[in-house]
């Protein structure tokens, strides 16, 4: 099994990380906190009150994480793509595998990468969800220390299964959107590049950028409930299930409620993952 696709994820991987994180944190109060405005004032009242370092809140488990969810992303994705096709990476461009595998290859990927990102998603998403200036002497302390304290806090307050809250909703959000990611950016690739050649990195920024944007879109009504579950069980059981969310999310604020946050995270998809797919082919075809 080819192992560089596994670290030519990683690297890719945490490389969009980083860059996105801020807008990241952004999107996920809009979704779930209902004192912002908008994009605009939600950064400016971080900013104000937290620094800068809040829009980083919630960074570091993603960090340590994404050597597993972006390897297993792209790890699966390829070798899946090589059991369908009987191809490797380096034959790909030659020899273009077609878009139901391509598909199936990419919801295999999304698939496997859920079990391994839940518990650090759901972690993100408290500590990113915190208000609290960074300990400072006077101000209440915040409900979580860290990370650390956070996974701990919530295996015993509740329980084990409490650390998988959301990851339902998770696997429905990135099976078929992963697929999608996969086909965007196939398609695009071919599209601007002569047959048998490699990409250019225009075109592989390019592609890969909109790729994020268009499995974001997708994606943004399964986020948004996703993220509510996860808050969900922090003070007093709101919802019953994925359903129940949906359903009392639309009926209290109507069906906009499925792309709250769906601007800033397309801002944040084009680079995030303009970086992450170049960066993996330059990987990859450096080591071929
Ligand atoms: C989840 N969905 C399949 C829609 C997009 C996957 C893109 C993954 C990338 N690391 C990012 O954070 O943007």
């Amino acid at each position: 099994m080819p192992v560089e696709e596994f670290v030519a994820g990683w690297i890719s991987g945490a490389l969009g990380l980083v860059l996105g994180h801020p807008f990241d944190t952004v999107k996920v109060r809009l979704q779930t906190q209902t004192t912002y405005q908008g994009i605009v004032d939600c950064m400016v009242k971080i900013y104000r009150h937290e620094s800068l370092l809040g829009f980083f809140k919630g960074m570091s488990f993603p960090i340590m994480s994404i050597a597993v969810v972006s390897s297993v992303q792209f790890g699966v994705y390829s070798n899946a793509l090589m059991v369908l096709t009987a191809t490797s990476h380096q034959e790909r461009w030659a020899q273009p595998p077609s878009y139901a595998h391509v598909f199936i290859a990419g919801c295999a990927g999304g698939f496997l990468q859920t079990y391994c990102l839940a518990p650090f998603d759901l972690i993100k998403v408290r500590l990113q969800n915190q208000t609290e200036p960074r300990a400072q002497s006077g101000s209440p302390p915040a409900r979580y220390r860290g990370p650390v304290h956070c996974a701990a806090s919530i295996f015993q307050e509740e329980g084990p299964r409490g650390l998988f809250r959301g990851a339902w909703a998770l696997m429905l959000r990135d099976t078929p959107t992963m697929g999608i990611y996969f086909v965007t950016y196939e398609g695009l690739c071919r599209q601007y590049t002569p047959d048998g050649q490699n990409p250019s990195s225009a075109t592989v920024l390019v592609a890969g950028g909109v790729a994020g944007i268009t499995s974001w879109v997708a994606a943004t009504p399964l986020d948004v409930i996703k993220s509510r579950m996860q808050m969900d069980g922090l003070r007093r059981r709101v919802y019953q299930g994925v359903l129940d969310c949906m359903a009392s999310s639309v009926r209290q604020e109507g069906l906009g409620v499925f792309f709250r946050g769906v601007t800033i995270n397309s801002a944040r998809a084009f680079p995030v993952n303009a970086v992450t797919f170049l960066s993996y082919e330059y990987l990859l075809r450096w080591w071929g």
